[in-house]
């Protein structure tokens, strides 16, 4: 039976700061955080399940044509050569995990980071750009991009792979593993030490909410659900 519900529930309140200590506390110190780099266009928290996807620089120059050809072009290009086939076989609770290897493109956008939260995903992280940032805000899509990229896909980068093993940020990530994000960046945890990993993160947390009450209470201030 797939244990992907149990995982969320069990990471749900986790922040970023209590999985890296989990990791720290199953020897995993060098290995999780993804680079500072990759950063959160607005501030919010997702845990999900990693679904992977990874894209590649285009290889052919764009033939020269009149702007007619090329509405055609472009729209056989998002079909044939820069697809998004994970928006075929979305489950509910998947954190969309993309690799474009460093092309400057704006990989996601306004409508397809969207489609996809329609259609059950969490978030989105990736190594490279994200664009309509002021929509992607607007409309509440939590994306963490290393940065922003005003260029379509045609003629700059095509679709390789899905399920595979992608470098994001110095961190192999598989289609499957725990990922959290908040405004502290993206940390990844293999599936095979998911629950160990929630075990002594739920333990800094507990530890940190009590530490911060203590401090809350000497204030005088009301109490809320970060320390309780
Ligand atoms: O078309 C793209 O590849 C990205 C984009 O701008 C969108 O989805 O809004
Ligand atoms: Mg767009």
């Amino acid at each position: 039976m797939d244990d992907r519900d149990q995982l969320l529930e069990l990471y749900k309140d986790l922040r970023v700061a209590d999985v890296r200590d989990g990791m720290d506390w199953n020897m995993m110190h060098h290995y999780g955080s993804v680079h500072y780099e990759i950063r959160p266009l607005f501030r919010t928290r997702v845990v999900g399940i990693a679904r992977t996807a990874r894209y590649v620089p285009y290889e052919e120059a764009v033939p020269k044509m009149t702007s007619e050809e090329y509405t055609k072009w472009v729209k056989w290009y998002y079909k044939e050569v820069c697809y998004d086939p994970w928006h075929k076989s979305i489950t509910k609770g998947d954190f969309m995990i993309i690799d474009q290897s460093g092309v400057d493109v704006g990989i996601l956008g306004s409508n397809n980071t969207l489609a996809g939260i329609r259609d059950g995903i969490v978030g989105y992280v990736t190594n490279g750009g994200v664009r309509d940032t002021d929509e992607v805000i607007m409309q509440g899509v939590p994306v963490w991009s290393k940065f922003v990229s005003q260029k379509m896909d045609q003629g700059r980068i095509r679709f390789d792979s899905l399920d595979v093993p992608v470098n994001i940020g110095g961190v192999v990530v598989n289609t499957g593993d725990v990922v959290v994000a908040d405004g502290d960046g993206v940390i990844v945890v293999p599936r095979k030490l998911a629950y160990e990993v929630a075990k002594y993160a739920h333990q800094e947390l507990k530890n940190d909410k009590a530490g911060r009450r203590k401090i809350y209470e000497q204030l005088g201030w009301e109490l809320d659900s970060t320390v309780v």
